[in-house]
């Protein structure tokens, strides 16, 4: 995209050298050498406001100077709701192998239910490193249509849940993936007044208007196994989560949440988390508060909004040293994507 002639406001917009020079905290850990950075930040009572201007923050977070992240704060319920369901994905994978095979779903490409060692790392190898749980927390059943089925499966196939062996997963899944979903259109509400300023959104073709029609949205529950020393790429900074951009349209994702043994700890390795590359090819570090809700704009966006809204590279470092062997990490992402019919 030409994000260099992009013109904000009427004014030229040039790409600033200073993008990730931080507002709010910047520090540098002993661990890594990249600069961590506090994501910009909307509390929920200014994102409840539809006459609050947030414009000014929405370009800071997701605009062509931005990181493409930002984060909500406050949110009512939001807490609890994280911490059930991040504890269940550590049960989850370590229920037995033939209870977490009944979970797949390979005609959906394994875009349903379980899915370990399915997907390819950076090295085109398997990535055994996570296992991941795939569901639509909005629609059990996003369509009945045999066609539609059969045309987009990894849309358009049923809900799988272990309503035997886990059945709180269903219900703490469904309940966070909704507050994440109804936050993330309120923000998307505003995105679009931010959007409008600088182009005219035709009637139904907003984020909002897009996301809340969609029956597509995918909830992601992420959980990285003990990480042990001296695993293949152990020392890259995508040790855990390799480089990519999300293809949706917009991604809600908790802080994730590191344990042994199932007990949360915190993790002894402060360079461990989420890295973003931004549009001046810095790699920068983010972080955010426990109980915030980061959101990142997806690939479809960036088009959907002639750049105004910027996607964003990111990758997971896994912890590293001897006190970090046997550290799991459990973290939830919501791809909020458009409805099949625009994909
Ligand atoms: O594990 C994380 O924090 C990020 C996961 C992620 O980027 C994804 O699932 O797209
Ligand atoms: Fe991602």
């Amino acid at each position: 995209m030409g994000m260099q002639t992009l013109t904000l406001f009427g004014s030229p917009h040039p790409i600033s050298q200073n993008a990730v020079v931080p507002r709010h905290a910047m520090s540098r850990s002993s661990e890594t050498s990249f600069p961590t950075l506090t994501t910009i930040s909307i509390s929920f009572s200014q994102l409840q406001d539809k006459n609050a201007d947030l414009s000014f923050k929405i370009e800071e977070g997701f605009g062509p100077n931005g990181l493409g992240i930002l984060s909500v704060t406050d949110v009512p319920g939001y807490s609890s709701l994280r911490r059930n369901l991040l504890h269940l994905a550590p049960r989850l994978a370590n229920l037995p192998k033939e209870v977490k095979e009944d979970l797949e779903d390979p005609h959906s490409r394994y875009n349903f239910g379980w899915s370990h060692g399915k997907e390819k790392l950076e090295s085109g190898k398997p990535d055994i490193l996570k296992g991941s749980f795939y569901a639509n927390p909005i629609l059990d059943t996003p369509t009945t249509e045999a066609s539609l089925i059969q045309r987009y499966p990894s849309y358009c196939r049923s809900n799988i849940w272990p309503r035997n062996a886990l059945p709180e997963l269903e219900v703490a899944f469904k309940a966070l993936g909704k507050l994440i979903f109804d936050i993330g259109l309120m923000l998307a509400y505003h995105c679009d007044q931010y959007v409008s300023k600088g182009m005219k959104i035709h009637k139904d073709e907003g984020l909002e208007s897009i996301l809340h029609r969609s029956r597509c949205h995918k909830g992601r529950l992420l959980y990285y196994f003990p990480s042990q020393q001296g695993v293949p790429d152990g020392n890259s900074l995508s040790s855990w989560c390799g480089w990519h951009t999300d293809h949706g349209s917009l991604t809600g994702l908790t802080c994730s949440m590191f344990t042994r043994d199932g007990v949360e700890i915190a993790c002894p390795d402060s360079a461990a988390g989420l890295y973003i590359r931004t549009r001046n090819n810095q790699i920068v570090k983010v972080v955010y508060g426990k109980d915030d809700i980061a959101y990142q704009i997806g690939e479809t966006t960036e088009i959907l909004s002639g750049g105004y809204l910027c996607a964003t590279p990111h990758c997971v470092q896994a912890p590293k040293g001897e006190e970090s062997s046997g550290i799991e990490r459990s973290t939830f992402a919501l791809f909020m994507q458009p409805d099949w019919y625009v994909l």
